[in-house]
């Protein structure tokens, strides 16, 4: 394969260097986690998956790896494929969380590792509403942006429960980022993707980690014009089914 292309990555030593300050702590926004090539490599794989993987809903279609959860349950305990694992696991568990704590993002998580992957794809137009993860999962949430640049809106409930339709926050995340949501953002607030097909109103105002972009230039007119963007999002699932190994394969998906 061509490598020319392909800037060598600049990881950073630590998490706490690309720590979004703006918001409760703590989340991290990298620029660059995968190269251009990891990136290709990694869609087509999304992109050639078996067609039963799909899971098609009225505008996104979504693939869980290994499978999906029953009663907050993963059933299916076999180890992410090895495409998911490498590079992204294993470079997200390759970085320290600052100078004074080596351990990685999920050293306190109840496996130590990201168990599952949900893959979403979004061409434009195309969003989620404003949700909460839920008690599935261990409160860390690991996202990889492939194809294309979109806004990650944060919000926040009234006090009478009912959602505050303005944002509180705004993320920007472009291709080949990796953006790391734990504690109060999981839990307190709720995240959403607008179904448009253009991000407008960018600012270094108004995008809490305009600071950590790799090319805040593309956006200084305020505007994202989206193309189809894929996540995948790694997370630990706290309930691992010890049947799962034991079920016949007849069970298990490829
Ligand atoms: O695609 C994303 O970045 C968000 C996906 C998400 O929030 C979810 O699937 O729960
Ligand atoms: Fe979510």
């Amino acid at each position: 394969m061509d490598n020319s292309s392909s800037q060598p990555l600049k990881l950073p030593h630590t998490l706490e260097e690309k720590r979004i300050k703006a918001l409760p702590p703590a989340c991290y926004y990298i620029s660059d986690f995968i190269t251009e090539e990891e990136e290709k490599a990694i869609l087509h794989k999304v992109d050639t998956a078996p067609k039963a993987r799909w899971r098609q809903l009225t505008h996104r279609r979504l693939q869980t790896w290994p499978s999906d959860l029953v009663k907050n349950t993963l059933l299916d305990a076999r180890p992410l494929p090895d495409w998911l694992e490498q590079p992204i696991a294993s470079r997200l568990l390759s970085i320290s969380l600052s100078e004074s704590q080596p351990e990685n993002i999920f050293h306190d998580s109840p496996h130590q590792r990201p168990n599952h992957v949900l893959i979403n794809e979004y061409p434009p137009h195309t969003g989620i509403m404003p949700h909460k993860d839920g008690g599935a999962y261990h409160p860390v949430v690991a996202t990889v942006s492939l194809g294309s640049t979109l806004c990650l809106n944060i919000y926040k409930s009234k006090e009478d429960g009912a959602l505050d339709p303005e944002p509180v926050w705004r993320i920007l995340q472009e291709p080949r980022s990796l953006l790391i949501t734990t504690a109060d953002l999981y839990t307190e607030y709720l995240h959403g993707i607008e179904p448009i097909a253009t991000d407008v109103g960018l600012s270094e105002e108004t995008i809490v980690n305009w600071d950590l972009l790799r090319s805040s230039e593309l956006y200084i007119d305020g505007l994202n014009q989206r193309q189809t963007r894929a996540s995948l999002t790694y997370r630990d699932v706290l309930k691992v089914s010890k049947l799962g190994n034991k079920l016949g394969p007849m069970f298990k998906r490829s």
